[in-house]
């Protein structure tokens, strides 16, 4: 009998597969005299075969899944993720999940987990509270809404079934990306079925696609062009979907938007693509929108994307991102109909201007020019000057994207601008530019349109003067059936009364604000402040009409004064206090233009980069730059 704490070299055999195997045998010799030595053909047999099954089983696995199963791969950059995930993340098994990803961040690259709360990141329609000291009292009861939590299974291996069939789901990380994209983002999704038919999964792909774009309907969705996080190539990134704003809250002369919905309605007329391309004209139409800041340039924008119920693509050619290659890439992955934005045309600081003195100066006016009053001109009246230099996209490289072969066709394109003097011609001859639109300071008709637009009862606007009518009552389970039907047509005839004395009470208030309007307009100088500024003032007064127009002579005199010191800059909507600790802007955060301002004023100032540098940017220069940042101050960089 050999001695089994010397280590046989059978055992030792066995210890590489199951470590540790040694000790065991020793104490079971040890304490019941059993010899595994005697076992150790069964013992390896078996411990090979445990071995070998992990491969095979994955051998065998790999094997059905390119044989016998269908897969289909979704890209975590593609929408189609955001649907899958949006379904899966109400199916039964995603919510049975013992192990699972928990996600309120509205930063998340998974916006589909907050898809239906508007930018601030709070559902639509929720409703805060207030004590009677005013303070905002914590959510919950009636129709309360906060952020919800959403759960999505985590990483693995997940079956449930859909239609009958058994499905899986898997979710892995994806070793292959760099490390040094965002951890949530390195994942891949699969979802597959037994045997080599795919038609189920595209039918789940497809209603997971229609459950989806049930929640975009009345909704304006909002799609940027930049960088994909965490990688060097550009993609259109969904990032918010808004109610769509009602076209008649844009004012502006009714002729002027006329004109502009016949325009649009006539082009995406189905017949409208057959009748382009029989001519062999490109199937594209160009608007621009031109006019001092705050007049509804986007608002229209925006208004028409919603009222045709097109998805809007906005892209910034200031962004760092933004050069010749990553523009045509993504004009290129333009759907077939859409309203593509760029806005602020004339601060993109286009590299230099196309015109030459072969080109013809008929040729770069725009075709139509609609000015309030439905009047049509054919060309602004000032000659262009050369654009800002500093940019990294040329205008000739702008315009070979704009109406080259990469270009989609079937695009609403809008322009807007601030300057139209500052525009190439090139940038808005016709077939770039088809429609121009003017948009003015407010006169005094759309004073009094915005006035009662602000002031109006509307639907779901509760009165200042209504008062709640009496709610406590027996509950119906302790009445007769006599009493039950009693208490419905008492019920019926309240309903009525309040109806009837809501419009009663509508009518007085629209007459009051009618009146109100017009005392307002008379007070506020035509042609002096833009709609936003006026619009602005308002909302100070939302519920005191009255006040409104009490307090109209003294905001005319203290802005018009404002605006004379500061070169005709609107006051700043909040003011920063001067503690206010300053912004700390990173350079790299900083468009092509500025690095190179504060890098001439850094040689001008003598001052060594890297050495600490504090230096002032006026906030002209910034407001132009930095206006989707919202910095509406003068902003000190460090
Ligand atoms: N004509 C208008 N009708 C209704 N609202 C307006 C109008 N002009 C401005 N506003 C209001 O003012 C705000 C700013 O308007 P908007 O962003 O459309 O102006 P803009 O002309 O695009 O300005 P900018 O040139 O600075 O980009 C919005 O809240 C909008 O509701």
């Amino acid at each position: 009998m050999p001695e089994v704490t010397q280590l046989s070299p059978q055992l030792a055999l066995l210890d590489v597969f199951f470590p540790g195997f040694s000790v065991l045998s020793t104490a079971i010799y040890k304490y019941s005299k059993i010899d595994l030595n005697l076992y150790f053909p069964v013992l390896l047999f078996l411990g090979v075969l445990i071995f070998a099954s992990q491969y095979i089983n994955t051998w065998a696995w790999e094997m059905m899944d390119s044989h016998l199963m269908s897969t289909a791969d979704v890209r975590i950059d593609d929408e189609m993720y955001n649907m899958l995930m949006a379904w899966i993340a109400n199916q039964q098994f995603a919510k049975r999940s013992r192990r699972f990803v928990a996600n309120t961040n509205l930063n998340s690259r998974m916006w589909f987990l907050w898809r239906d709360y508007d930018e601030d990141g709070v559902e639509d329609e929720a409703v805060i509270d207030f004590d009677e000291s005013g303070n905002a009292v914590s959510t919950g009861g009636r129709g309360k809404k906060e952020k919800k939590v959403q759960f999505t299974p985590s990483f693995g291996t997940h079956y449930f079934w859909y239609k009958r069939r058994l499905l899986i789901f898997r979710r892995q990380q994806d070793t292959r990306q760099t490390s040094w994209g965002p951890v949530s983002e390195r994942e891949e999704i699969s979802v597959s079925c037994f045997g080599r038919n795919p038609t189920i999964l595209k039918d789940l792909l497809d209603d997971c696609r229609q459950d989806f774009l049930k929640n975009d309907v009345n909704r304006t969705i909002i799609y940027r062009g930049g960088l994909k996080s965490g990688t060097s190539e550009v993609a259109w990134t969904r990032c918010v979907s808004r109610v769509s704003r009602p076209f008649s809250t844009v004012v502006l002369d009714e002729s002027v938007k006329q004109s502009l919905l016949d325009d649009m309605r006539d082009y995406l007329h189905p017949y409208t693509r057959r009748w382009y391309s029989n001519r062999g004209i490109p199937y594209r139409r160009g608007y621009l929108l031109y006019g001092p800041p705050g007049t509804g340039k986007s608002s229209l924008s925006f208004a028409i994307a919603g009222y045709f119920k097109l998805k809007i693509y906005i892209v910034s050619l200031n962004s760092l991102a933004m050069n010749e290659e990553n523009l045509g890439q993504l004009f290129s992955e333009l759907p077939k109909q859409c309203v593509v934005l760029l806005e602020d045309i004339d601060t993109a600081g286009l590299t230099h201007t196309r015109k030459t003195p072969a080109e013809p100066e008929e040729e770069a006016k725009p075709l139509v020019t609609v000015v309030p009053g439905g009047s049509t001109t054919t060309n602004p009246a000032n000659p262009p000057t050369p654009p800002p230099s500093g940019g990294r996209i040329s205008l000739s490289a702008l315009l070979n994207i704009l109406d080259g072969v990469a270009s989609q066709e079937g695009r609403v394109l809008i322009m807007t601008t601030n300057h139209l003097e500052k525009l190439d011609e090139a940038l808005i001859r016709p077939g770039r530019v088809d429609m121009t639109i003017k948009f003015d300071l407010a006169n005094t008709q759309m004073i009094t349109t915005i006035f009662r637009s602000i002031f109006a009862t509307l639907e779901g606007d509760i009165p200042p003067t209504a008062k709640p009518l009496p709610t406590i009552r027996v509950p119906s389970s302790s009445l007769s059936k006599t009493e039950i039907s009693l208490r419905a047509i008492e019920d019926e005839k309240r309903k009525a009364e309040e109806e009837a004395e809501f419009l009663a009470l509508k009518k007085r208030e629209e007459e009051k604000v009618a009146k109100l309007g017009e005392e307002f307009a008379a007070l506020i100088p035509t042609m002096t402040f833009s709609p936003a500024e006026i619009q602005g003032f308002l909302l100070k007064w939302k519920r005191q009409p009255e006040m409104a127009v009490k307090e109209a002579p003294a905001w005319v005199e203290k802005t018009k004064k404002f605006k004379r010191l500061n070169g005709g800059q609107t006051p700043p909507s909040r003011h920063v206090p001067p503690s206010t600790p300053p912004h700390l802007l990173s350079v790299s955060d900083l468009p092509g233009k500025l690095i190179w301002e504060w890098q001439a004023a850094v040689q001008e100032s003598k001052v060594a980069p890297p050495a600490s540098v504090a230096i002032t940017l006026r906030f002209d220069t910034l407001s132009m730059t930095l206006a989707q940042r919202k910095y509406t101050s003068t902003a000190d960089m460090v």
